[in-house]
């Protein structure tokens, strides 16, 4: 388990109890152009989002979650992210707020219209849209379209049984001394089987951080 008092980012913290609804949060948004949104203001909208997300079953990283890839962002001060599977857009904004002290370029790849309609509408209403790329479609056909040796971090959190084909695509778009995180490796571990095989096969050195006690877990992988 992950010590929770060693995961302060020094940002406004994160209250899942928070009860503003997303338009509450929306209508918070100040009077200001989006890019100037305060961090306090981009939580209060975030941690809407997740909330809505929990109500309609949407499968966001947890808050602890949350908290644990910020601050892995925080260390390697990533340059260009990619994230395969955004969903409502709500990982890919907590990227984002972590990294815009140093204007990461982020990357994401989404396949379900509604959920691209949904992410981008996030993307707009925070100013994200100028460092958020999102590309629209099937994840195994978009990354090979990708310029090769060019993301230093890479989130993996689509469909899961598709595990070892999003990676073996990442090793080829990942930077040298780039870090890649799959989620969800200890609850779906029996949809990912052929990629646990791999690792084991090719010798690839991983580790497996335990998120949460809901069986939540994240694999990194150093390139
Ligand atoms: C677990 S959700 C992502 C949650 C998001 N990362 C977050 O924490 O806010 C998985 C997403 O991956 C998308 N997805 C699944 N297979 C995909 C594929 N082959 N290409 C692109 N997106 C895919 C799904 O539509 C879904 O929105």
């Amino acid at each position: 388990m992950i010590d929770l008092s060693l995961l302060a980012l020094g940002t406004a913290p994160i209250d899942p109890k928070r009860t503003l609804t997303l338009s509450e949060a929306i209508n918070e948004l100040p009077n200001l152009t989006p890019h100037n949104i305060s961090d306090a203001t981009l939580s209060a909208y975030l941690n809407a989002l997740y909330a809505q997300g929990r109500e309609r079953h949407t499968p966001n990283i947890s808050p602890i979650n949350t908290i644990f890839l910020q601050r892995l962002l925080v260390q390697r001060h990533p340059k260009r992210i990619l994230e395969v599977g955004c969903a409502n857009g709500y990982s890919t904004l907590r990227f984002w707020q972590t990294t815009r002290p140093w204007q990461a370029q982020i990357t994401t790849l989404e396949v379900s219209a509604p959920n691209i309609t949904e992410a981008q509408h996030h993307f707009s209403a925070t100013g994200a849209h100028n460092d958020i790329t999102l590309h629209e479609g099937n994840a195994l056909e978009l990354m090979p379209q990708l310029p090769l040796h060019s993301f230093d971090f890479i989130f993996i959190d689509a469909r899961k049984i598709y595990t070892l084909d999003f990676f073996i695509r990442a090793r080829q778009l990942a930077t040298p001394n780039a870090l890649i995180v799959i989620d969800d490796v200890i609850k779906f571990k029996d949809k990912m089987l052929n990629f646990y095989d791999y690792l084991k096969a090719e010798s690839i050195d991983h580790t497996i951080e335990r998120i949460d006690d809901d069986e939540d877990g994240v694999m990194l992988i150093y390139t």
